[in-house]
């Protein structure tokens, strides 16, 4: 994977669709072959623009069929993990085997996780370790409820989250981590945090590596924003300095809105008078 050069990144965008709990495995297939077919059909540079789905767990097979099928240049990875790599853990799924399906990345500690499973930053630090066991790439999610925000202690909050899940984790590994800030109000909600929200925590979050790691490792997290983004708001976020992409939640499902998403930099408008 090279990296962008278009003067505004000095690491390699990721446009993340996390289809949650939709589309079946036959329906999965369909939305991605589309979604492939609309990417070629506008020349999309996968190399200077990654393209990552998030199946449901029964998808990936037929994902996985697809895309070495098709030779396709999307990458995708699972939902959730197990922190344990085998045994009794009935209704779990072990990082081996998503490393298995070709999965190049995980999600771990979505806000749905959090919130409806109450899974616990010390859990999440277990299932962070479990997936970069097997050379997942973990997306660690993080980011604060509307009490908080309103409260003014969501970049505290969120700090809080992000160290508590990197527990264990080596600097050379943080580099190569992904960490979305999500808002949770702004997550299928239609409220989008503003490019400036997005990049203040970000900023923050980059700041926060550098303190627990150093500035090199700060510099190479790739950071992304996720809550109701859609093509009429990708590009703005997306031109804040320390935001690295987008994890898109229902905007997803929808293969025209998401090939937008992705090809973001058409829609980018500069300040600097011709
Ligand atoms: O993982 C994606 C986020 O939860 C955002 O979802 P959304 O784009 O539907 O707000």
């Amino acid at each position: 994977m090279t990296t962008s050069t278009n003067g505004k990144f000095d690491r390699t965008p990721l446009i993340a669709g996390n289809w949650k709990m939709n589309m079946d495995h036959v329906q999965g297939i369909t939305l991605l072959q589309k979604l492939a077919w609309t990417l070629a059909d506008a020349n999309h540079d996968f190399d200077r623009v990654e393209v990552a789905v998030f199946p449901p767990f029964t998808d990936l097979r037929g994902v996985q069929t697809l895309v070495a099928g098709d030779d396709l240049p999307v990458v995708y990875g699972a939902q959730d993990l197990s922190p344990h790599d085998s045994g009794a853990y009935t209704g779990d799924i072990s990082g081996q085997f998503l490393s298995r399906l070709g999965c190049r990345y995980v999600l771990v500690g979505h806000s749905e996780r959090r919130a409806i499973h109450g899974e616990s930053d010390a859990l999440l630090a277990t299932k962070v370790a479990a997936a970069l066991r097997h050379c997942l790439v973990p997306v660690l999610c993080v980011g604060e409820a509307l009490e908080i925000r309103q409260a003014g202690s969501h970049v505290e909050h969120t700090l809080e989250q992000l160290r508590g899940s990197l527990a264990g984790v080596t600097a050379e590994q943080a580099a190569s981590l992904v960490i979305a800030y999500e808002p949770v109000w702004a997550i299928g909600t239609g409220e989008v945090a503003g490019p400036a929200d997005a990049q203040e925590m970000c900023a923050a979050i980059r700041n926060e590596l550098s303190e627990l790691y150093d500035t090199a490792t700060a510099a190479r997290t790739r950071l992304l924003y996720g809550g109701s983004v859609k093509a009429s708001n990708a590009a703005q976020i997306l031109r804040e300095r320390d935001v690295d992409g987008v994890l898109v939640g229902g905007a997803s499902l929808d293969v025209a809105e998401f090939a937008n998403i992705v090809r973001f930099e058409h829609h980018l408008v500069t300040d600097t008078p011709a």
